[in-house]
């Protein structure tokens, strides 16, 4: 079902966090926003309705020939009450997603860009609030001089979930790996890469979308937690670390999530819970440690823990607020041309 029957235009404008695509679209076509009194309502009726038209202006916005299986975005809608700026549904090439810390400092910088939200006239801060599908966030950015020199992702309650689960990677003559499970507004299995003799590194990507593919369908439910299903597999290698004022753990990841599609970023949401599971394992602690995370382009996040919590879970490992630190840069404004006539409408993929 085409969203129109006449040929329309749709704008939007991208943005990278370091190195991850973000392409907003704050103007939707009629009939598009699905119904909700919540931004994680509107995302449970795009998704459990066949054939949503805000689905099939993802499919335009996200497939090639205007996006490629990499790319990323959101689209904005009314926040869930005035104590939040706006709402944002995320979306990828395989659907909605509950959770994204790029993205939400790219929002960051794009709402002050906008004058949605006004920057203070001295040196300071601000704070851009977004009501997400996993709950209401924060990207808290650092003013200089009139500019935003970075912004911080505040994210949701973060915690671990299970810990030392073994899977069978059926591509390696079913060898056993470890792997870690915990929760930042999405839930995130992670491993160190170097239990596959694997260095992240971008000539290695395509190994890791094939073992990230892998341990998924492995893990099957195993990793689901509550209406959240298992969204990313984060390989990390050790790099480190820095005693100083402040102790610096460093690592390299990559986060490869929905269905094999790899962040350019550190992930942002990523990086959210790999604090949670330094701070279960005693590795950091708020205000007196950080995680320096590289990505697998090189790009960094710097990420640490605003504040100490109890665990929902009740299993005695500690849950957490994480901060995590990036820059974003526009990359352009787009005006998309869209034919329902188009013989590869609405898009397509290679993988
Ligand atoms: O930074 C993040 O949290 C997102 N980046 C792509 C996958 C995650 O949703």
């Amino acid at each position: 079902m085409a969203l129109e029957k006449s040929p329309y235009w749709v704008q939007s404008e991208d943005w990278h966090t370091a190195g991850e695509p973000f392409r907003i679209v704050d103007q939707l076509p009629p009939h598009t926003l699905p119904e909700g009194e919540t931004v994680a309502q509107r995302r449970s009726t795009v998704i459990s309705t066949p054939e949503h038209p805000l689905d099939e202006l993802r499919k335009l916005l996200c497939y090639e020939p205007r996006g490629h299986p990499d790319m990323y975005g959101g689209f904005i809608v009314p926040p869930d009450d005035s104590g939040a700026h706006f709402g944002v549904l995320f979306w990828h090439k395989d659907g909605f997603s509950t959770a994204c810390g790029h993205g939400t400092i790219a929002l960051g910088y794009w709402a002050i860009s906008k004058g949605i939200v006004k920057i203070p006239d001295n040196d300071g801060s601000v704070d851009v609030v977004i009501d997400v599908p996993s709950g209401r966030v924060t990207a808290r950015l650092t003013i200089q001089q009139g500019k935003p020199i970075h912004a911080d992702f505040i994210n949701v309650l973060s915690y671990p979930l299970a810990r030392g689960v073994t899977v069978r990677v059926p591509s390696l003559g079913g060898m056993s790996v470890y792997i870690d499970i915990a929760f930042a507004g999405a839930v995130y299995a992670t491993l160190d890469a170097a239990q596959l003799g694997l260095k992240v590194e971008p000539s290695q990507h395509s190994d890791f979308i094939r073992l990230g593919r892998e341990i998924k369908a492995e893990l099957g439910n195993r990793a689901t937690y509550s209406t959240y299903d298992l969204y990313g597999v984060i390989f990390f290698n050790e790099e480190g670390e820095d005693e100083g004022d402040t102790h610096a753990i460093k690592q390299r990841s990559v986060t490869v999530f929905a269905d094999g599609q790899i962040d350019r970023s550190p992930c942002g949401s990523g990086s959210c819970a790999r604090l949670a599971l330094l701070l279960a394992q005693g590795r950091l602690g708020a205000s007196r440690s950080k995680l320096i995370h590289r990505s697998i382009i090189g790009t960094t996040f710097e990420a640490d823990i605003l504040e100490e919590k109890s665990s929902p879970k009740d299993d005695g490992t500690p849950a957490c607020i994480p901060c995590v630190r990036g820059h974003a840069g526009l990359v352009g404004r787009m005006n998309f041309y869209i034919d329902p006539a188009d013989p590869v409408y609405p898009g397509f993929l290679l993988r």
